[in-house]
């Protein structure tokens, strides 16, 4: 198992550039670091050759997440944005590969934050989820990239709110690079059992995102670590675990997170730092690895 976190816990937008944290990540202990996808498309060849490098060189694996927004929804009801989305993901995950990405994660299937002003056609929309996943997953394949599908609570999308509507979704692509991805965030709000339903997903959970209930680095709060790393061992889960904390107000990120007060408790970098490597810490004796 290894272990990692996503860069946007020191940010406030999704855009902002991913390079300068390769090295950080790698002196505070981790072994992966998780780039937001959702501008990658914006680096030219050199950039990203040189972050390619620079995680070389530090030993560490990248990963990616996305949020896709609403104009490249591959299941919107619009074939039109079902197109643009292809053509998005077919360019994003060129570009990811180049990182040597094999993992991208999130409401792959869909859009995110969901816009719950509209009315909610979970059937038409899972549906074309489907179809759009199938749809991009032999040109992931060609790339060696795993498409994980992730489930997300109820406020941020309707389409897979537990482990075994992600499972379903999973088995109905049908692809063997199309996987589940769970997040401790979300399962705390829709899940009856943390381990049951890593279980559920068992050989087919392809990603993991830790954060406690509130979005703080695991260990600050109250979700059952132990059950969770029980539950991952039984199943022989060898994948990534990105912490995904969020605790920083402001930007697209503050909003898209809906987070409204301070959760760093006035922390400047170095506290932040040291809250991350005191986390993984925790993460590598609870979890694994
Ligand atoms: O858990 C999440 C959102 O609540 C997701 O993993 C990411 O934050 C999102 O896809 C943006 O990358
Ligand atoms: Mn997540």
């Amino acid at each position: 198992m290894k272990h990692g976190i996503y860069y946007s816990y020191w940010e406030h937008e999704w855009s902002a550039k991913f390079g300068p944290y390769v090295e950080k990540v790698a002196k505070l202990g981790f072994d992966v670091i998780e780039v937001a996808a959702h501008h990658i498309n914006e680096y030219s060849d050199a950039e990203l050759a040189e972050i390619r490098h620079t995680a070389t060189d530090n030993n560490i694996v990248l990963t990616a997440g996305i949020g896709p927004s609403k104009s490249k929804n591959l299941s919107s009801p619009d074939i039109a944005v079902r197109q643009a989305g292809k053509a998005f993901f077919e360019q994003t995950l060129t570009n990811v590969a180049k990182l040597d990405i094999k993992t991208i994660g999130g409401a792959l299937h869909s859009y995110w934050p969901v816009d719950y002003s509209e009315p909610v056609d979970k059937k038409g929309d899972r549906a074309r989820g489907v179809e759009g996943i199938h749809g991009i997953a032999d040109f992931a394949a060609n790339l060696g990239i795993n498409l994980c599908i992730e489930v997300l609570n109820r406020f941020e999308n309707h389409v897979l709110n537990t482990a075994a509507e992600g499972v379903a979704f999973v088995r109905d692509v049908g692809k063997p690079n199309v996987k589940v991805m769970l997040d401790t965030f979300h399962m705390n709000i829709e899940e009856d059992s943390f381990g049951e339903a890593i279980r559920i997903a068992g050989p087919l959970l392809g990603h993991f995102h830790t954060g406690e209930s509130n979005r703080r680095v695991p260990g600050k709060g109250r979700i059952p670590w132990h059950e969770v790393g029980l539950a991952l061992r039984e199943i022989n889960y060898t994948g990534a675990v990105v912490m995904e904390p969020f605790v920083k107000t402001g930007g697209t990120i503050g909003s898209d997170i809906r987070v409204w007060r301070d959760l760093t408790d006035g922390a400047d970098e170095t506290k932040m730092d040291e809250d991350a490597r005191n986390s993984l810490a925790f993460s590598r004796f609870v979890l694994g690895g």
